[in-house]
């Protein structure tokens, strides 16, 4: 699903409105129709509602969903906060039909005109929407921070007030910390980017049937990756395919008291349907493996405690295996940046790299140029910092991940809530699976083992990283629908993988 900017979002609003064709109002009305039968499947009891609108199009879906809220009984308070003399055409035409239908719209000028807001009530905020063009200031800022203070819940219209829905907020903007945003049809890029976490709370995209030819042809970096979309990735298993047909993976994992990472890799690789696999760890971890993972086979390396890429067992040279799968556990000894030293220059095939693999390029970044294109790195912010460097803010990061992914022709997995998967032709795609739960040791493993599988299987690298981020976030929620976030370990979240 692509992620639009707002001139873009505007372009479709009037598409839709000279294509389909559909009057302006009427587009409104599904908007608001939209919302309302989400709030009604959400809500329906009527706790008492108050909704504050603004005086443009964002205040217009409020001053419609008033109204067809009131059709279906919920006891309603009104609001319209009068920040400025002008109001636009379909502000007016709602306001109105409002007029027709209730009495009890109330104006808010002054800081005194702003209601006391009880626990168990709802707010609904419309004042500002994608429209907004600079910082809340005057009475929309008394007013956001009088919602913000009350104990009720809140939902945004569209996108909360005072958020900018595709560049970044200043440190003191005011803005609305909604409990739900409501947004129509396509995610904004702002609901993706983890410092706006409370400025969106949980959003849901509604529906309202815009322009399908404007959105199919609309140029766009950034997507979000849904259910369905994942789904049309995986590769159908043939019928009289064999394990040579799954490709045979390699990794190199652990060292000396983190056996336990190249475990969850491997495991994890199994689970996600390699047809063979080879585990290189130190001397140290050879029992471990061969008794924690019978189905692997292990090669162990000539040190008994980290890794040099050195075997005494007779095996392929790694450039003869469908892939390699590097970082998970392995530390930063001089001998295993040796070993990365003399190894990348032989692979041609993409590989995977996480972990320390990754701390190790960082400080010695002449290493970054002999990467295999279209390998996958798999960097959680802090990694990815020591790759680049500090940003000011989401968007800086985001520009500074795909100028990484485009320089270096590699596909980055910035790992956090709606994990980042950056290609090396600048596109961005957002996974929409995962939890908190995942932010517990040894889930980093467990994506290294699941991506060297997808790519030992033949997956191209962005279809691997998308739907291996994706296979693995959906585990995750399954691991903590059993387990809860808090409980659920790495080890569940193998458990849990499933390719159907
Ligand atoms: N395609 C869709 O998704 C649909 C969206 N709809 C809804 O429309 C809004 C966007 O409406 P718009 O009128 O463009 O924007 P706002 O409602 O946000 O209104 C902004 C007006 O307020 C002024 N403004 C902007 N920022 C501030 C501020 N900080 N302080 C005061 N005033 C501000 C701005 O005017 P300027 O010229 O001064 O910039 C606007 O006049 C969208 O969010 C949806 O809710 C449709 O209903 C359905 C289709
Ligand atoms: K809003």
């Amino acid at each position: 699903m692509k992620i639009l900017n707002v001139d873009q979002i505007r372009a479709l609003d009037q598409a839709t409105i000279q294509h389909e064709p559909i009057a302006p109002l009427n587009l409104m009305e599904r908007a608001a129709q939209g919302f309302v039968e989400w709030f009604a499947a959400r809500y329906p009891n009527t706790s008492p509602i108050k909704i504050f609108c603004g005086l443009g199009n964002n205040g217009g879906d409020g001053m419609a969903i008033a109204r067809l809220l009131l059709e279906r009984h919920y006891t309603l308070d009104i609001y319209v906060v009068r920040y400025a003399p002008r109001e636009s055409d379909d502000f007016m035409h709602n306001h109105r039909r409002l007029k027709l239908i209730t009495e009890q719209v109330s104006y808010i000028e002054l800081s005194t005109d702003i209601p006391a807001i009880r626990h168990n009530e709802i707010v609904i905020d419309a004042i500002l929407g994608s429209g907004l063009s600079r910082p809340a200031e005057g009475i929309i800022r008394s007013t956001i921070e009088a919602i913000n203070r009350a104990p009720a819940t809140v939902i945004s219209v569209d996108i909360a007030s005072g958020l900018f829905a595709d560049k970044p907020n200043r440190p003191d903007d005011v803005i609305i910390e909604p409990d739900h945003t409501v947004t129509f049809q396509l995610p904004k890029l702002a609901f993706v980017l983890p410092r706006n976490g409370r400025y969106v709370g949980e959003w849901h995209l509604v529906n309202i049937q815009l322009n399908k030819r404007y959105i199919d042809l609309a140029p766009t970096p950034y997507y979000y990756t849904t259910p369905h979309e994942a789904r049309l990735l995986l590769h159908k298993r043939d019928r009289f395919s064999h394990k040579g047909t799954y490709g045979h993976a390699l990794l190199l994992v652990g060292s000396y008291g983190k056996i336990g990472a190249a475990v969850l890799a491997s495991r994890a690789c199994l689970r996600s349907g390699v047809g063979l696999l080879t585990v290189q760890v130190p001397r140290c971890g050879y029992s471990v493996l061969q008794t924690a993972v019978p189905e692997a086979m292990c090669r162990p390396d000539g040190h008994q405690y980290v890794l040099t890429g050195q075997s005494e067992v007779e095996s392929p040279a790694p450039a003869e295996y469908s892939t390699v799968g590097i970082g998970p556990g392995i530390g930063k000894a001089p001998e295993t940046l040796a070993m990365l030293r003399e190894l990348l220059p032989t692979l041609k095939k993409p590989i995977v790299l996480d972990a320390d693999a990754l701390n190790l390029l960082a400080e010695h970044r002449e290493l970054l140029d002999i990467l295999p294109h279209n390998s996958i790195l798999t960097p959680h912010p802090k990694e990815f910092e020591r790759l680049t460097q500090p940003w000011a803010d989401d968007y800086e990061k985001l520009n500074s991940l795909q100028a990484f992914a485009k320089r270096y022709r590699v596909v980055v997995i910035l790992k956090g809530a709606f994990t980042a998967v950056a290609t090396p032709d600048g596109e961005v795609h957002f996974n929409s699976t995962g939890n908190p739960g995942l932010s517990t040791g040894g889930t980093g493993d467990v994506l290294t083992g699941v991506l060297t599988a997808l790519l030992a299987q033949g997956y191209d690298s962005v279809e691997a990283a998308v739907l291996g981020v994706f296979a693995h976030g959906l585990a995750g929620d399954r691991a903590a629908d059993q387990r809860g976030p808090i409980g659920m370990v790495a080890s569940d979240v193998i458990d849990a993988l499933r390719w159907d």
